[in-house]
């Protein structure tokens, strides 16, 4: 985790070159999205930056006349080896773009994130040093609110956790009095000062959260240093000590934070906090990216990988958002947070009524050509008339499916807040997924993530028959996510990584009871042990394991080639899956002997 520790030092520290103009005439991006000092004192550059947060476009339309930006490039060491440059484009400001093609499931950058933070609901099982998530976690003695997998993960975060860990010592002692009742319950800041705000232009009601969360930072700030003469009260920082010379700086810099994060994830993707990176904030966006960015290994920095081939000259774009979600919910999420209407092939494409979204769509029961339709307003009340690609017509019940898909999107906000209750859950969803499968196909939001969520609620399978129900749910889930999913995107390969896995796993004594599943055959029970302890089988039984253990070994070599693209070969998900695969195929070879 990082803190504010060296705030002071390294504001004093930007503020010299940008006074000496670090936006040159010749990099018009880092004058238009400038330094936070020069658009609170209202120089010119706020027109620009007001601007580049409103604009409408997306960044990637051919053919946008874009600029090379010298000065943020200057400011990047780290792009120096990598194979991108910095230029602007009048409609989405600075981006990165290709210096040479780009192979699919390359690593284009390395970085370490400036600032990590693991969330409120993942505290207790994720190492706040390297940010794996662990069981085994020992949790800092002194705040009792961040958790290390290792003594040396521990010492190496120090230098960044000591001043926040004074003042969540405080803030844990003062919380205890206020509510004893439940406490017995239970870098670079040139780089950061370069990231883009749309503090300016935001709405009121946003100007207003904006604002908590500054008074927030600022009693939290100073709470490493009680007052000697009234240490119970906590009085918000002077900002003035710290650099900032006005209220709008400090909404600038909280703005600037919110646009600029990104979900900090485990190895499999798995999100558990949000981490900033002033380098890879300088990606623009796309609903289908041509790269991600991951954290293939824990504590070894986030990675941007090419997911497909990329030309010379091409802007390289990420994804800010859960790109399986439906245009609507993707194009809310990117203005609300992100301040911009996305115009990306995918988005341009939802204006064409004759296409169903495989997000948004209902399955046709019936159609000889496999067709869907649109989801209906779901405000309509009653049947409504649905026309599928095939150009015939078919009706839904309307309250009934909106019912179906709030109740699915609100066991997904559970579990993304952490109260998911599990044994509920998966009562809901025993019965809430084959109804919504009946409607929609698993590409279609919220289904896809109701799949998933209801066989991880299933793993480990305790039986034979769950082994073969969690394997059933994922194969669909894989089938709904390349749908949903850019070709070679990571999530795909975890979905089948995990698929792989369970189908490998030894349930009941009975070896890929999901792989017999997988192709069709009864489970095969071992019929004993001979005396060198080989389990024993019958000539039919031994065909049967065969076929099962091959289906298993053709599943994780599946999941293999899809992570290697996904992750940049390379990464916790592919290690695993290497090791299991090795130990089935080892399994299989002496089964064929
Ligand atoms: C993380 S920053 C990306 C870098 C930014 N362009 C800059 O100059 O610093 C996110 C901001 O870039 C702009 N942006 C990113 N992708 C865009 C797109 N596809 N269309 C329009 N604006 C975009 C939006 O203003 C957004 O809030």
């Amino acid at each position: 985790m990082s803190s504010f520790a060296s705030l002071r030092a390294s504001r004093d520290a930007r503020l010299a070159p940008t006074r000496h103009g670090v936006g040159s005439a010749s990099d018009p991006a880092s004058s238009a999205s400038g330094s936070a000092t020069a658009q609170a004192a209202g120089t010119p550059s706020d027109q620009a930056v007001v601007t580049a947060c409103t604009s409408t476009s997306s960044a990637a339309i051919a053919g946008t006349t874009t600029t090379p930006s010298p000065a943020t490039m200057a400011l990047f060491p780290d792009l120096a080896p990598s194979p991108l440059e910095v230029r602007t484009s009048p409609t989405s400001g600075r981006g990165l773009y290709a210096t040479r093609s780009i192979t699919a499931g390359s690593t284009i950058l390395v970085t370490q994130p400036l600032v990590g933070a693991v969330s409120t609901a993942n505290l207790q099982q994720t190492c706040s040093g390297c940010f794996s998530a662990s069981k085994k976690v020992s949790r800092c003695a002194a705040c009792k609110a961040l958790h290390y997998c290792s003594a040396q993960c521990q010492r190496q975060d120090w230098a960044q956790h000591k001043t926040e860990c004074a003042a969540l010592t405080r803030l844990r002692g003062m919380w205890a009095r206020a509510y004893p009742d439940r406490a017995r319950a239970g870098g670079d800041w040139t780089q950061v000062a370069n990231m883009e705000s749309h503090a300016k232009s935001l709405p009121e009601a946003d100007k207003m959260k904006l604002a908590s969360q500054v008074q927030h930072l600022r009693h939290y700030l100073s709470a490493a240093t009680p007052d000697p003469e009234d240490p119970d009260t906590l009085h918000p920082a002077d900002m003035a000590e710290y650099g900032f010379t006005s209220a709008l700086e400090l909404l600038d810099m909280c703005s600037a934070f919110s646009v600029n994060s990104f979900t900090l994830s485990t190895g499999d993707l798995t999100p558990v906090g949000v981490a900033t990176s002033p380098l890879c904030a300088l990606f623009n966006h796309s609903c289908e990216p041509n790269a991600v960015v991951v954290f293939p290994r824990a504590g070894r920095g986030m990675h941007v990988v090419a997911i497909s081939d990329i030309s010379q000259g091409q802007e390289v774009l990420t994804s800010y958002i859960d790109v399986s979600l439906p245009y609507a919910e993707r194009q809310d999420d990117l203005l609300e947070r992100y301040g911009f209407t996305c115009a990306c092939p995918l988005c341009t494409r939802n204006a064409d009524l004759g296409w169903a979204d495989p997000r948004w769509c209902l399955l046709h029961r019936g159609c000889k050509s496999g067709g869907r339709g649109r989801v209906p307003n779901l405000r309509h009340d009653g049947q409504a008339t649905v026309r599928c690609s095939c150009t015939k017509t078919f009706t839904v019940d309307v309250p009934q499916l909106k019912n179906l898909v709030e109740s699915g999107k609100s066991v997904l906000a559970q579990d993304e807040r952490g109260t998911l209750d599990p044994s509920t859950a998966l009562s809901t969803l025993t019965s809430l997924v084959p109804r919504l499968a009946g409607l929609m196909p698993p590409s279609a939001h919220p289904l896809l993530q109701l799949l998933r969520l209801h066989a991880l609620l299933l793993t480990p399978p305790a039986t034979a028959v769950q082994q073969a129900e969690v394997a059933t749910l994922l194969t669909a889930a894989a089938q709904g996510a390349r749908e949903s999913h850019p070709e070679n995107h990571p999530t795909v390969g975890v979905i089948l990584a995990t698929r792989a896995k369970v189908m490998a796993m030894d349930v009941d004594g009975a070896v890929g009871a999901a792989g017999a599943a997988a192709v069709g055959r009864p489970v095969v029970a071992p019929q004993g042990d001979d005396s060198l302890g080989r389990v024993m089988l019958s000539p039919e039984g031994r065909r049967a394991k065969l076929d099962q253990l091959a289906a298993c070994v053709g599943a994780l070599r599946d999941a293999s080639a899809a992570c290697d693209l996904g992750f940049g070969h390379g990464g916790e998900v592919s290690e695993d899956l290497q090791s299991v695969l090795v130990g089935c195929e080892r399994e299989l070879d002496m089964l064929r002997r």
